[in-house]
């Protein structure tokens, strides 16, 4: 991941600012941002202890650059004036070594420096640097210097900086102007860049290595690892492939029904006195919720890989339906694990998947829920992984599945973005959607992800009370372990057994969540709540009535939580709730247990 450094600090409150860099800098050399060594090393006692701590000079003896070494301390110097070779040899920290890029002269003088790091910048204006310029990067091509060595600077900023990370893959971004508002830093500029740039190389990192921050990664068993790593190659070709993309978005639209409208909820928005409401409809697709969004796109990358055997696991049955409606589609041979538990309390579910042609093995080890499931599917796959294909229901497993279940999903999101910009000519203030194992919330909230402006909530099940030890609230409760083959945040004994999760809704009762889930939740992209059995139920009742629609137990978490949120907000505010799925499968729950509340 891309490396963040922060230069020309001069106030407390700014080095605070920039904990999440990997590095800040001291301008000891002339310049409106120069500080004392005595100023950097007060300033310095401020920034967490593993942050690089860098000094910028110009032309200075090996005596002034040693003492603020010591004195600050100092981790790294940087040298941006005609410093001799000698010079740089003869520090006792690593060097970064500046260069002015104006043509390809320059940058072919980068592999003569016998500095730790090259840093590459604009010609300096007023001062050898922080001229806030930019310099034309593709300069750098054919520079011959390891990437592992460039630090790019020069007029970034926030707009700019993920651009500069993806044409020159740097070890480090250095920025100083870019932060400033009137000449001073910008604490809000400084965390925005800091984000911008951590964000674009974690995406870049997450492909290439399947981690999210430190969630996600391949914890499988050797006998899958082949298969893991085929599936990592397969879905790479495939996503960077137009005909595949062409022949998805092709059934989307002509068989699962997209796009799907993102409905004004008028009655809804006038109950709750607060912000306008919309529904994104994901109820109205075929087999009714947002689980055939992926069942889909996995069953056309399982047969472009010449798999013609589904496994697959369900909890609420959404996805044991999607994934039968296109295993009859496509004429591939399907079976699905199910909980004993959640069988019965989903008949419906199970019929349908019979009547489509899938084979449901009914699982009765541990809670015989959907966890229990997924930890059969993954049995079956090891012995059958050579022909079969597992596809797997949410945005959890080992890598790609995070991702790849992700980008299936990114349709909710992408169309409610240009939907809510055509209704009301601007993006929503805050968007909800239910996590179980958190699909659906993650395929609406990734299109918005770098709008910061713009709230994203994911609504877990706190079933019968967060003080008791009934229910599925992964992100308030849980703690870090490994899972179906990723680390994530999960239930677990402190002994590291998996709890029993539980929820009213079959499709929230998952002991875990989606790696990206807990990485945006530790950055603080992303709030997440929790809702009980009993408002779930209770808004059930308030959305049917209201707007006509009978939502899965699953969505009325996030309506639920909607109606909290609304509270929160003003008339001239827009709120979208994600309606992830119809609650036609829940009716036999809603007979049962909406007495006294209907
Ligand atoms: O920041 C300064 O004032 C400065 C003065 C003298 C030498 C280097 C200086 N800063 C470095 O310049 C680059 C680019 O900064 P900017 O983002 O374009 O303002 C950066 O490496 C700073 O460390």
């Amino acid at each position: 991941m891309t490396k963040v450094k922060i230069c020309g600090l001069m106030e407390p409150q700014h080095v605070k600012a920039a904990a999440g860099a990997d590095a800040i800098g001291f301008v000891f050399a002339p310049s409106k941002r120069r500080v004392s060594i005595e100023q950097a090393a007060g300033l310095a006692k401020h920034a967490p202890a593993d942050v690089e701590r860098i000094g910028v000079f110009v032309n200075a003896s090996l005596e002034d650059i040693e003492r603020a070494v010591r004195e600050v301390p100092l981790t790294m110097v940087q040298l941006h004036g005609d410093e001799p070779d000698e010079l740089v040899r003869s520090i006792s920290v690593p060097v970064i070594q500046a260069f002015s890029i104006r043509n390809t002269e320059d940058a072919a003088r980068l592999k003569g420096s016998g500095a730790d790091f090259v840093l590459v910048d604009a010609p300096g204006t007023d001062y050898r640097g922080g001229s806030g310029h930019v310099f034309d990067w593709s300069l750098l091509e054919g520079a011959d210097i390891e990437t592992s060595r460039l630090i790019v600077a020069g007029g970034l900023n926030p707009g700019n900086v993920n651009a500069a990370i993806r044409q020159t893959a740097p070890y480090m971004v250095d920025v100083s102007s870019g932060v400033e508002t009137d000449g001073r830093k910008d604490t809000m500029k400084i965390t925005e860049f800091i984000r911008k740039a951590k964000g674009d190389s974690m995406q870049q990192a997450v492909e290439k290595t399947g981690f999210f921050g430190k969630y996600g990664g391949q914890f499988v068993p050797e006998t899958l690892m082949k298969a893991v790593k085929e599936l990592e190659d397969a879905y790479a070709e495939a996503k960077a492939d137009p005909a595949f993309q062409e022949e998805y978005h092709t059934y989307l639209k002509e068989y699962v029904g997209r796009e799907q409208p993102l409905t004004f909820a008028k009655r809804l928005t006038e109950a709750w006195g607060g912000p306008k409401v919309y529904l994104k409809r994901e109820d109205l697709n075929h087999t009714g919720a947002h689980k055939i969004n992926n069942a889909l796109g996995q069953a056309l990358l399982a047969m472009r890989m010449g798999k013609r055997k589904i496994v697959a696991e369900t909890g609420a049955g959404q996805h044991g339906v999607a994934t039968a409606t296109v295993c009859a589609l496509f004429d591939l041979e399907c079976v699905i694990f199910m909980g004993e538990e959640d069988i019965k309390r989903q008949q419906l579910n199970v019929f349908r998947m019979k009547l489509l042609g899938a084979r449901v093995e009914s699982v009765t080890k541990g809670s015989a829920t959907l966890k229990d499931a997924v930890n059969e599917a993954l049995r079956y796959w090891v012995t059958n992984v050579e022909d079969t294909h597992y596809l797997i229901g949410s945005a959890l497993g080992p890598h790609p599945f995070p991702t790849m279940v992700r980008d299936f999903q990114s349709v909710i999101g992408e169309e409610t973005r240009r939907q809510i910009v055509e209704h009301e000519g601007r993006l929503p203030d805050a968007i909800l959607a239910c996590v179980g194992g958190g699909s659906n919330a993650i395929g609406m909230f990734y299109p918005f992800l770098k709008d910061e402006a713009v709230r994203l909530i994911g609504v877990e099940a706190s079933g019968e009370g967060l003080d008791t030890d009934k229910h599925a609230a992964t992100m308030s409760k849980g703690t870090e372990g490994v899972l179906h083959g990723a680390f994530m945040k999960l239930l677990q004994s402190e002994s590291g057994q998996v709890l029993e999760a539980h929820s009213v809704s079959a499709g929230l009762d998952y002991p875990g969540i989606g790696p990206e889930h807990a990485y945006l939740a530790d950055i603080g992209r992303v709030e997440y709540v929790a809702i009980t059995d009993a408002e779930a139920l209770e808004a059930v009742v308030t959305f049917s009535r209201l707007e006509g629609i009978i939502p899965a137990l699953e969505s009325a978490h996030a309506i639920s939580q909607a109606e909290k949120t609304a509270k929160e907000m003003s008339a001239d505010e827009i709120l979208v709730i994600c309606v992830s799925g119809r609650g036609d499968k829940d009716m036999a729950t809603y007979a049962e247990r909406l007495e006294g509340l209907a």
